[in-house]
């Protein structure tokens, strides 16, 4: 083989056997289950048995669901050297969309730390433009933009002169191992360039705290004039500033620069802006009409760059000549900093994004996540022809575009240019056309990212799952139980709109995409739901126990070892395959406890949030999640305290279930002792269910009844859950039969 013929990458099967065999001895344990919950029913008062019945039939079709993430797994190997030695520095440029919407969740500071590593990313210069869309509309993030151009022009030739990795300076320079050199030149350099950093953050610390941009600094740029008297973040027209314009702009050394855009499109009260969908809806025509790169990557503005290759991996799947053309989209793992030991909210999304997803790339490829993502421009616009059409463009902007892809244009056309960019960026441009609908982001879903990759998966495109060993981008994640609830709230409600719009994953692309792709989008699409599931199975057994009723067989029957090796398989189970996968038994426990709190309650409140929505009562928004934590706050988090806090209506379902769980726990306990071992042969099971329940409650016990700090649960959340638990209990206790009547 000549060595251009080597592949770019290399896909390695990961099928294991073993697994498949225990995948299809737990089906025919199913069954089994199945069986006997038919033949069993009880003749009288069968509710409890039915209930629980359909509980264990949707925990059945989930697992079933879940199969397809687990039968073809694949692992991706990129070969970056020899991209460079095959196409040198002629790489396609690519254009960075990076999205901010509020500056006092997402600080200044934050934002441009992202922007910095992104333009430092080790990619041809001159082949990269970055566009920061700000929802904010806020003057303290363009001035720490403004700043943070400046640094850029110490700071690309310093990551590039030394070779450095880390190219987020707060992240590398709160790393003290870095300055381990005996080079001097290395030292000096550093030595100075830290001293630069630590001035600009100051100069935008000073500013943010101010709260407004002082009238001297205003000067230092036009764009500031933009700020019309009246501008607020949901009502102002829109904005436009180049901050690095390409091929203008020297660093330090005299190299090229990246571009560097401002935008904030126009927001009016009463117009729909469909929250961050709408935001890079806005970057696809800013840009297209600026650099119009073939290639896109996206970026949270809390995601920050970790490995400077990051882009040239990407390419090494689109740019492989037998099969490049297939892919739509790269998407890297959503990875976190500052995650804790044990990853106590279980943020790092273990099992579904190391496994699952490796899964998904062995199928059509892995969803769509909204950032870490790199696509090509033609899956979201649409082909260069289909552009130009009125559906697309309003005829003024067609964008006009040289051989080589980049936008023809010269000096006079620069501020014409820019007028078009903000035209393109008003609130009513998408008025009949196709944006949201067919071209872009599609709209209507509060997982835009979900929506769009399903719809470009639909057309035909593979996505590609690309996992280097040195994390590619870092974000940060929810750092107390309310954020993080509310996120997996609008994950599992936009899963859910999707599987009831006209996309749903088993009637849309039915040609296009296989079976088993289906089954992986269903199967997030059924996460709301299936907190009906775990809902009975967290009351009903309980329940039925403090009233002395047995829903499970008897220790004696050959059934009881059917019921036992199912929980203990299923665990043990997800028990090994984390460790397996380098975690350890601490953050699985919670990654468990997790799965039960978000079943329980951010779940729950996706159902209703939907049903609300379809019955036109409620809205599924888009919350921001703050990136900024209290000082004490984050001791807590250090020490992996549950942080509640807030009186929020997320936590009333867990604490209710908690309290009637130890409720039943101790009634049945005191039954057991009072009937000996006639009750204690039938309820073994409910009274294990029931431990473990109030187990992976502790911590929520402690919060209600212990705990002192600010991070407790509100005494108005315990008081009100203590009276529900107790009406429950008391309604429950009336209503549930003693014992089942003997079936004829
Ligand atoms: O009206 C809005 C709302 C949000 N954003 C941006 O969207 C990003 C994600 O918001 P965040 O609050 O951090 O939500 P997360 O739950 O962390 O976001 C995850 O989930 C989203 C879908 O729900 C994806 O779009 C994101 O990429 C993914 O990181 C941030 O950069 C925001 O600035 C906007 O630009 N405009
Ligand atoms: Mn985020």
């Amino acid at each position: 083989m000549e060595p251009n013929d080597f592949p770019l990458y290399t896909t390695v099967e990961k099928k294991s056997s073993l697994y498949r065999v225990y995948a299809c001895t737990r089906f025919s344990a199913i069954i089994g289950l199945i069986y006997y919950r038919l033949m069993y029913i009880p003749s009288e008062d069968s509710w409890p048995w039915i209930a629980i019945f359909v509980a264990e039939l949707g925990f059945a079709y989930c697992w079933i669901l879940e199969q397809a993430y687990r039968w073809w797994p694949v692992e991706r190997k990129v070969f970056p050297k020899r991209l460079s030695q095959r196409f040198g520095s002629d790489l396609p440029p690519v254009d960075i969309f990076i999205c901010t919407a509020d500056p006092t969740k997402e600080p200044p500071l934050t934002v441009i730390n992202t922007v910095l590593s992104a333009l430092a990313l080790d990619y041809p210069v001159g082949k990269l433009s970055c566009y920061v869309s700000d929802d904010g509309g806020s003057p303290l993030t363009f001035y720490a933009l403004l700043e943070a151009s400046r640094f850029a022009k110490i700071w690309l030739p310093f990551c590039d002169d030394y070779s450095i990795q880390d190219r987020c300076p707060e992240a590398y320079f709160s790393n003290a191992d870095a300055l381990q050199s005996v080079n001097l030149s290395f030292t000096r350099a550093w030595k100075h360039v830290n001293k630069m950093y630590l001035e600009l953050k100051d100069r935008i610390n000073n500013v943010v705290e101010m709260g407004s941009v002082p009238a001297d600094k205003q000067k230092e740029h036009k764009g500031f004039k933009d700020w019309v008297s009246g501008s607020t973040k949901p009502d102002h027209p829109s904005i436009v500033q180049i901050l690095l314009e390409k091929g203008e702009e020297r660093d330090i050394q005299g190299n090229d620069m990246p571009g560097l855009i401002y935008v904030s499109r126009e927001k009016r009260p009463g117009i729909p802006h469909h929250y961050k969908a709408g935001a890079l809806n806005v970057l696809l025509r800013v840009s297209g009409v600026m650099s119009n790169a073939p290639f896109i990557l996206t970026l949270d503005c809390d995601m920050y760059t970790n490995n400077s290759e990051a882009l040239r991996q990407a390419m090494c799947f689109f740019l492989e000549p037998k099969t490049g053309h297939e892919f739509g989209y790269v998407q890297f793992p959503q990875t976190f900093h500052g995650i804790t030991k044990n990853d106590l909210y279980a943020n790092n999304l273990k099992t579904l994004l190391e496994i699952k997803y490796k899964g998904l790339d062995g199928i059509e490829g892995p969803f769509y996540i909204g950032t870490g993502c790199i696509h090509r421009r033609d899956v979201l616009c649409g082909s260069e022809r289909r552009r130009s059409s009125p559906k697309y463009h309003k005829a003024a902007y067609s964008i006009v575009c040289t051989e080589d892809g980049s936008v023809a244009k010269d000096k006079a056309s620069s501020s014409k240019m820019l007028k078009d960019a903000r035209d393109l960026a008003n609130c009513t441009y998408e008025d009949n056309t196709l944006w949201g609908k067919e071209v872009g982001m599609i709209y209507g879903c509060a997982v835009e990212d979900i929506l769009t990759g399903f719809v470009i998966q639909c057309r035909g495109w593979k996505s590609i799952y690309c996992t280097p060993r040195r994390k590619a981008f870092l974000g940060c994640a929810p750092n107390n139980l309310n954020d993080t609830l509310i996120q997996h709230k609008r994950w599992a409600a936009g899963h859910l709109e999707l599987f009831l719009s006209k996309f749903c994953p088993y009637l849309h692309g039915i040609q296009r995409i296989r079976v088993a792709q289906r089954m992986c989008y269903s199967f997030c699409g059924l996460w709301s739901l299936s907190s009906m599931h775990i809902l009975c199975y967290g009351l009903i057994p309980g329940l039925c126990m403090l009233r002395g009723l047995s829903l499970f067989p008897k220790v004696s029957s050959s059934y009881f070892f059917l019921f036992a090796s199912l929980a203990v398989s299923g665990y043990g189970y997800s028990l090994i395959e984390f460790i397996w996968n380098g975690g350890w038994f601490k953050s699985w426990w919670n990654e468990q406890r997790m799965w039960m709190i978000k079943g329980v309650s951010a779940y729950l409140f996706a159902s209703i949030e939907v049903v609300g929505k379809m019955l036109g009562v409620s809205e599924v928004g888009f919350e921001v999640t703050s990136k900024v934590v209290d000082s004490e706050a984050a001791k807590r988090y250090e020490g992996e305290i549950f942080e509640f806090g807030v009186a929020s209506a997320l936590f009333i379902p867990l604490t209710t279930l908690a309290i009637i769980n130890l409720i039943s726990l101790v009634g049945g306990l005191a039954r057991i002792l009072l009937e000996g071992y006639s009750a204690f042969e039938c309820m073994i099971l409910q009274l294990l269910l029931c431990s473990f329940i109030v187990i992976n409650g502790c911590p929520i016990f402690e919060a209600m009844f212990i705990r002192k700090d600010k991070g407790r649960i509100p005494t108005s959340i315990t008081i009100f859950s203590i009276l529900v638990a107790v009406s429950v209990c008391s309604v429950a206790y009336m209503a549930i039969p003693s014992r089942w009547q003997e079936s004829s």
